[in-house]
């Protein structure tokens, strides 16, 4: 572990091994971009003095390229452990109390990936009984959906309770109302930074050149709409409504010590996905349910890793912009408790979970709050903490 002379760091999860990015205003002034070290923010637009710190998202920072975030994670590291560079940061430090969080960057197009083997297992056998869980092409591509990037809000943001068409149990004809099986998943979420150009394909090997770090993301999921609208385009309404993303941006440099092997494929994927460098992430994460912990999905078991994700993703020439994000899909281990929905945690609402007040859920409640944490070992026995994605369900409007 490397040490900051900020008070706490160390032990916080958000030490000099992390140095997650946001962006941040204080009581009357422009938003700018900076760096959680502890309970505070280092104001990189007063540190560095680079114009994109001057800036409302992450986009004109994370355009700039890997050599130039590697060249900034080490200044500002250099700033946050030695007492040479202590004199221009401390001026720099403002309490995260003091500091209103904005959304982190621009979001350009979001894609949601299905990388889970156990969660496509088990969604399969909820949603289509009586088939196989798993259609041919899934142990051979990551299979995804492209969702929608206007409705990606912060960490914190309230979800009202979306309303849609549903074929009600038994029903011949489907009725429009709100959901009545509002549902999360629990996925971790990769933010692009260089773009390329229309045409070109991203090699798996060209991974952390063009991404720039990982968010938690909640994918908010109507599992009543999703079920009568998916034949056969897919999720549609029942996820476009909202999908929630943390407030800080862990760069990919901060994970190196949770790098692991993926977890075997078989069969071999084609060339152009075959792994070349391991890219699997041990993080564990935390689901809880108004305050009560209901799942720990575990990141390292995905079938299908994040730069065979951008691969495929890019692999007929689609481009990539700045503040593209995709997300791994549903993380879910192989243990009932490592499930990242309520639709897997209940099974399809047949087994509902109980609350530490008593109360039972099948799918969630207005009023419930969903927070999902994580954290991932860094480098010689710190922890890397990525921080929260939280959001309360409100009443249908
Ligand atoms: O199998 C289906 O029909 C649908 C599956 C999902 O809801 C999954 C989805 O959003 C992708 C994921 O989070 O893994
Ligand atoms: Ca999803
Ligand atoms: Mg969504």
């Amino acid at each position: 572990m490397t040490n900051s002379w900020v008070p706490g760091a160390d032990a916080s999860g958000f030490g000099a091994d992390n140095l997650p990015y946001g962006v941040f205003s204080r009581a009357g002034a422009p938003p700018r971009v900076g760096v959680r070290i502890g309970d505070y923010v280092l104001d990189l637009a007063g540190a560095l003095g680079d114009s994109e710190f001057f800036a409302a998202s992450l986009n004109p920072f994370m355009a700039r390229g890997s050599t130039v975030w590697l060249a900034t994670r080490a200044k500002v590291a250099g700033m946050l452990t030695a007492e040479q560079g202590r004199a221009v940061a401390e001026p720099n430090l403002v309490p995260l109390g003091e500091t209103v969080l904005r959304p982190p960057f621009e979001v350009a197009d979001y894609v949601d990936f299905y990388c889970s083997l156990e969660h496509a297992s088990n969604v399969g056998a909820i949603f289509r009984p009586g088939d196989e869980p798993l259609k041919p092409n899934w142990r051979h591509l990551p299979v995804a959906y492209h969702g929608r990037s206007g409705t990606v809000v912060a960490s914190g943001t309230d979800i009202v309770r979306p309303s849609g068409q549903r074929l009600p149990p038994g029903a011949k004809e489907p009725v429009f109302g709100p959901s009545t099986r509002l549902d999360i998943e629990a996925e971790l979420g990769f933010v692009v930074g260089t773009r390329t150009a229309l045409g070109r394909s991203v090699s798996v090997s060209d991974f952390a050149e063009h991404v720039f770090g990982v968010v938690l993301v909640n994918d908010w999921s109507a599992r009543d709409i999703q079920a009568w609208e998916y034949a056969p385009l897919g999720p549609f309404l029942g996820k476009s409504f909202a999908t929630s993303v943390s407030q800080w941006v862990v760069p990919l440099d901060a994970l190196g010590a949770a790098r692991c092997a993926g977890r075997e494929q078989d069969p071999a994927p084609l060339p152009h996905l075959r792994r070349l460098a391991d890219w699997g992430l041990d993080i564990t994460m935390e689901v809880r349910l108004n305050g009560q912990v209901v799942s720990r999905p575990p990141f390292g078991a995905m079938y299908w890793t994040a730069d065979q994700m951008l691969a495929h993703l890019t692999s007929n020439g689609a481009a990539l912009r700045t503040g593209d994000l995709y997300a791994s899909g549903t993380v879910s281990g192989p243990r009932k408790d490592q499930r990242g929905s309520l639709l897997e945690l209940t099974w399809g609402g047949s087994e509902p979970i109980t609350l530490g007040d008593g109360s039972t859920r099948t799918f969630l409640e207005d009023g419930d709050t969903v927070t999902v944490t994580a954290r991932a070992a860094g480098m010689a026995g710190a922890t890397i903490s990525l921080g929260e994605v939280t959001g309360t369900v409100r009443a249908a409007l």
